[in-house]
């Protein structure tokens, strides 16, 4: 097993932590994670002026040091509670933890469909007042391997192939995507994202379950232990 591998494993991490506990760190980071998301956006508009300026960075720095006195030692990683409820608080496109991700809340269907309706504000821009297309590649590649999932049929991404069909607008968009098909251990699920006037980006991706994790449930299931 490589080091990659198995630093990757580490990250997957079962702490036992109640339904009750969950709730509550939901409660004391998720707005946390809100107010530095505005804070981004503001940061990016503000035209106050230089004493302005000084002073809020000043708050920022004591706020910086009051949260820095205990932290997570890496990546957050990927965790289950007690009753398997799963937290990817990290995620760049879904964390509750990451004020990076816009946030996508996803709803699941164990059919393997996936769609969330969701808000890019301003630090999203690529193309002026419109969506970065790196974003949406994020955003769909999110959605896709969220279908996946639901269905049953997990894995990395192997290969995301995007069309850029017309303009993404920032604001209110919408995307959704659903397993197309299985081959073998390729999950293809189809998918887009979808602005007020129509489809933007249209998208086609080859979900694969890591070849170390096939190898552990094969071995589980072989066990009889
Ligand atoms: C843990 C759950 C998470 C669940 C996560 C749920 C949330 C998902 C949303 C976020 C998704 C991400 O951002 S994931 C991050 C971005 N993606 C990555 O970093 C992936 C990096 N690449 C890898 O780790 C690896 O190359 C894999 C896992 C993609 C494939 O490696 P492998 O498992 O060793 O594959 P291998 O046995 O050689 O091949 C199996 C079959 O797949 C085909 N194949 C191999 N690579 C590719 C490829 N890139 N694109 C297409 N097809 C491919 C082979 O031809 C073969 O087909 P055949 O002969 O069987 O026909």
């Amino acid at each position: 097993m490589t080091d990659s591998i198995a630093h990757q494993q580490q990250l997957y991490v079962a702490d036992g932590l109640s339904d009750e506990e969950i709730a509550q760190q939901a409660d004391l980071y998720g707005p946390l994670t809100d107010s530095v998301r505005e804070l981004i956006e503001i940061a990016l508009l503000t035209e106050v002026d230089d004493p302005e300026v000084r002073a809020a960075m000043e708050h920022i720095e004591s706020a910086k040091q009051l949260l820095r006195k205990q932290m997570i030692p890496g990546p957050y990683g990927v965790r289950w509670g007690a009753s398997g409820q799963k937290r990817a608080w990290g995620n760049a496109a879904a964390g509750l933890r990451n004020a990076i991700a816009p946030p996508l809340v996803i709803d699941c269907d164990p059919d393997g469909r996936a769609s969330t309706d969701f808000h890019l504000g301003s630090a999203y821009e690529g193309p002026a007042g419109l969506t970065h297309g790196g974003v949406s590649a994020l955003v769909l590649d999110q959605v896709l391997g969220a279908a996946a999932e639901a269905g049953g049929a997990p894995g990395m991404t192997g290969t995301l192939t995007l069309r850029y069909r017309r303009p993404t607008p920032l604001g209110a968009l919408h995307a959704e995507a659903r397993i197309d098909r299985l081959e073998g251990v390729k999950t293809i699920v189809v998918g887009h994202l979808a602005g007020p006037d129509g489809v933007c980006v249209e998208a086609e991706g080859v979900f694969i379950l890591p070849r170390w994790v096939r190898d552990r449930n094969s071995a589980t299931v072989s066990d009889p232990v």
